[in-house]
């Protein structure tokens, strides 16, 4: 990435925002804050982006939501504590925009404030909660529809020839209809090559169950222990308090056999977290078949029980009549 300067500007921006701002800063610890009402400037593209909120911070930057002066749309824009992080965050995304149907990467510039220079970039903003707020909310019973549209992402990433690395759930939105998009692209690489971030919990490597070589098997697996946090999550922490040294995938299948949550997901989780599957478009069929088919609840045309009732009298009445008919 080129070093080019932002000017950070200081607007009114309706009544929402206090009038006096000083821009965005550069705290001690390498993060950005960028107060509400905050004009991002691109020096090079001349675009200008109005905080509104700040969405998350994470590892690598924060995250604020912005609208681009003169469009109606809002944006999702990374500040970066690291540039050279950054910066490989952007040439994924910039591949996978060439890719993918729709684009997800808008564009990526840098700024100098008045504490330290830093880059940003800017991406749809995508609406929704965290996967494990969204299950909380709205219950266990939707992991088998999200849990298929998750896969169907997962397995599309993977086609392409990438490996997404830091599957959690705080990497997947759920918009309030049960789609799915993944955020975070900073874990991604190609199969083959070492995971670049990963989080304990959702590691192979974590659970010493397979090295932190990025490949398909390598997101099943994080997949796996996500659902198993989502549906049991008391269990996971029991498991992963046992010492790094014997910590082991035993550790989680033990947890499959024990808790009755995971029951109706067993075989297909024990099956991930083993590396079973060949690719992430057999374990999208797999969940097809075996999870999702058993987990979305079916509308039955239940026959009432006093409906039930009178048919067998009246076939008994039927049945007597007919012998008093033929005896007479
Ligand atoms: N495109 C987006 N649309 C909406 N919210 C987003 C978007 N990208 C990121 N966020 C929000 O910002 C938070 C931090 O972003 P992100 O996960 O990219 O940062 P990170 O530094 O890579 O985090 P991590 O520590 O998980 O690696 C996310 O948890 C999410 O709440």
């Amino acid at each position: 990435m080129n070093t080019v300067v932002v000017h950070w500007n200081i607007i009114n921006h309706g009544g929402n925002f206090p009038a006096k701002r000083k821009g965005c800063s550069v705290t001690t610890s390498s993060e950005t804050v960028c107060p509400p009402g905050t004009v991002i400037t691109g020096k090079w593209q001349k675009n200008q982006y109005i905080v509104e909120r700040l969405l998350g911070r994470g590892a690598n930057g924060s995250v604020y939501l912005v609208y681009r002066r003169g469009h109606p749309d809002r944006y999702a824009l990374k500040v970066g504590y690291d540039t050279l992080e950054l910066q490989s965050e952007v040439n994924i995304l910039r591949a996978l925009n060439r890719q993918l149907p729709s684009s997800y990467f808008i564009e990526a510039d840098d700024y100098k404030s008045v504490s330290g220079e830093a880059a940003f970039y800017v991406m749809r903003y995508v609406e929704g909660v965290q996967l494990h707020q969204f299950i909380r909310a709205r219950g266990r019973e939707w992991l088998g529809l999200v849990g298929l549209k998750l896969l169907e992402r997962l397995s599309s990433l993977h086609s392409l020839g990438y490996i997404f690395g830091d599957l959690k759930p705080e990497n997947v939105m759920v918009s309030p209809y049960g789609s799915v998009e993944l955020i975070d692209y900073g874990g991604v690489s190609a199969p083959g090559r070492s995971v670049k971030q990963f989080t304990e919990w959702y590691d192979r490597g974590y659970w010493n169950a397979g090295s932190r070589t990025g490949d398909e098997a390598y997101d099943l697996f994080s997949f796996a222990v996500m659902c198993i946090q989502l549906l049991d999550e008391e269990s996971l922490r029991g498991a992963s308090a046992q010492l790094p040294q014997i910590r082991s995938v035993q550790d989680l299948e033990a947890v499959l056999r024990k808790s009755s949550q995971l029951k109706p997901y067993a075989a297909w989780l024990g099956r991930a977290l083993g590396g079973g599957f060949a690719n992430s478009r057999e374990a999208l069929n797999a969940w097809k078949k075996g999870v999702y088919a058993r987990a979305v609840p079916r509308k039955r045309n239940k026959t009432p029980r006093w409906l039930q009732r009178s048919f067998f009298l009246s076939i008994v009445f039927a049945g007597a009549a007919l012998y008093l008919f033929l005896k007479t």
